[in-house]
């Protein structure tokens, strides 16, 4: 029964989809009784049926074995479920596996790429926090990109653990997050003037131009120190966004193991744009090696001054470096749009937000970092926000089986790769009451963790490969969103229906329409 060779029979035996096959190949048998044409429409029907009707789809055909205990959707022929994802996936795949019933674990195809999706904490657990899910697939434009030299996709093992050491001790410690206070300070008071003249010159807000480009500012110079010329932020900038445009387009090549010609002109495009990343940030690493401050905060200085055991070649610190700006980027400039969105929705909320930071910050000083332990509904606000709008809501990147292993006692094979529904877990009514309520107030009766040990809200992931740039955009996010409400009433343009929470899942979760809003100062 355990063979490797597919056999619907002994699979569907009795069950409607093999009646289905009979009935459809005997039906164009009697229409086209004779012909070649009936032949050869019988036997790709009969081919494509025999794919359809595995369980997960085409991409378990050589596994079925492992799926055939595993719930999931067969799809459509070659492509498997990729038809029905679409550009909400996080919600699609959600409905399926509740179709399913296969919260716990699913099987899917997406073309030849064979997956599971877990939607529920405890196989999310199994599969983020194991060692078996330790390697992520590789997207085709990651790759042009450079990143599999840098953290994020960077194969499990010496390298990659290099890198996350060097991070943890030195680009994101704690020591490292206070250093960078004052840039984050200073980046919000820009925000604030320019917030202020939004208004004053134009009536509105356009608040995702304030936050992106700010966002940008506030990476640039933590990675690479103040001082740098416009021109080359203006490129740094432009290459960022090029990148996002690039990484979220669809690509052929990383659901089926062959290679396409570039119709889209993806790799192209990845290509030139490796070309231009490795000269401009190579440049900036070649200057700075001549004149290095030592005293600088930033992180290029911190990988310029590892001991020796430690330290990367230029093109793998080349990496690095640009990983950081994209990555530090988006993530921050969307969570902080989404949160402000809630805060216009919820006037009742903002108001309590803002009674908390008057009582603890007053209104002749401006907020820090340390006034962020005794603003706790605030950092509720935040957690809400995180759990009824994740920037991953499918953690941005999935895992991939390094070794054949159980989850939920079921084998899974080698080369799976496997996926968690952040927002499915976070919006499961038998998990939280009132899903679908943007109610702060939760966490204050029950706080929890959101740092990846409690896999009912784990937004930035968890175990071995969890974000390691989590508590520094925990704290940029809280800095800044304290600093506006401290600042100003914020309102919507015109009633609240100009707010629309209608989500786009590119890279990240954005907001599908931009945020326009109006502010009041207090
Ligand atoms: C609100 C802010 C952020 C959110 C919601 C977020 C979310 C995530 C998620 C869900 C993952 C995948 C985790 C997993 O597979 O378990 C991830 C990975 C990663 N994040 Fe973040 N992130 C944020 C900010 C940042 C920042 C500021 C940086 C760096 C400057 C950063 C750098 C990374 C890197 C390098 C990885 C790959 C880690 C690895 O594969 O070992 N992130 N992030």
């Amino acid at each position: 029964m355990h063979s490797n060779t597919f056999s619907p029979i002994h699979i569907f035996k009795g069950k409607k989809k093999m009646k289905l096959l009979v009935l459809a190949i005997l039906t164009i048998s009697l229409l086209f009784p004779f012909s070649l044409l009936n032949f050869l429409f019988c036997s790709l029907l009969a081919f494509s049926l025999n794919y359809w009707l595995i369980p997960g789809g085409f991409a378990w055909r050589n596994h079925h074995r492992f799926s055939v205990n595993l719930p999931g959707p067969s799809g459509w022929p070659l492509l498997g479920t990729l038809p029905q994802m679409g550009p909400l996936a996080h919600r699609n795949l959600a409905a399926i596996a509740h179709s399913f019933k296969a919260t716990r674990l699913m099987s899917f195809s997406m073309g030849a790429t064979r997956a599971i999706i877990s939607s529920h904490p405890d196989t999310a657990k199994q599969i983020l926090c194991g060692s078996a899910f330790s390697d992520r697939p590789v997207k085709q434009s990651a790759k042009l990109m450079m990143f599999e030299r840098a953290i994020g996709f960077a194969p499990n093992g010496v390298y990659w653990r290099n890198l996350r050491r060097i991070a943890a001790n030195h680009m994101f410690s704690p020591r490292k997050i206070s250093d960078l206070e004052g840039l984050r300070r200073e980046v919000a008071d820009e925000m604030v003037a320019e917030v202020s003249g939004n208004m004053a010159s134009e009536g509105v807000v356009r608040l995702r131009e304030v936050l992106q480009k700010h966002s940008l500012k506030n990476i640039i110079e933590s990675v690479f120190g103040s001082g740098m010329e416009m021109g080359r932020k203006g490129e740094l900038s432009d290459m960022v966004r090029e990148g996002y445009e690039l990484i979220a387009m669809f690509n052929w090549e990383d659901y089926f193991p062959i290679s396409f010609l570039d119709f889209s002109g993806v790799k192209r495009r990845c290509n030139e744009l490796a070309g231009r990343v490795n000269v401009v940030i190579g440049q900036i690493v070649e200057e700075r090696k001549r004149v290095n401050n030592e005293f600088n905060n930033d992180f290029l200085t911190t990988l310029l001054t590892l001991p020796k055991e430690d330290q990367l070649s230029d093109s793998d610190m080349v990496a690095v470096l640009w990983e950081m700006i994209f990555r530090g980027t988006d993530t921050i400039a969307i969570l902080l749009e989404w949160i402000m969105a809630r805060m216009i929705l919820h006037p009742d909320i903002q108001a309590k937000a803002q009674d908390e930071i008057d009582l603890c910050v007053g209104g002749n000083r401006h907020v820090r970092d340390s006034d962020i332990p005794n603003l706790p509904y605030l950092q509720a606000i935040v957690k809400e926000v995180l759990r009824l709008h994740p920037p991953g809501p499918l953690l941005s990147w999935a895992r991939l089986a390094v070794h054949d292993v159980h989850v939920d006692k079921i084998l899974i094979p080698a080369g799976t790769t496997a996926m968690v529904n952040m927002w499915a877990i976070a919006h499961d009514p038998s998990i939280w009451k009132d899903p679908w309520t943007f109610k702060p107030e939760r966490f204050i009766e029950n706080d929890m963790s959101i740092m990846g040990s409690d896999l009912r809200l784990a937004p930035f992931g968890a175990g071995r490969r969890a974000c390691p740039g989590r508590a520094l955009g925990l704290a940029t996010v809280h800095l800044w969103l304290a600093n506006f409400l401290h600042r100003f009433r914020w309102i919507p343009c015109s009633s609240t229906k100009s707010v629309n929470l209608s989500e786009c899942l590119k890279l990240s979760l954005e907001m599908k329409k931009p945020l326009n809003c109006r502010v009041v100062s207090r």
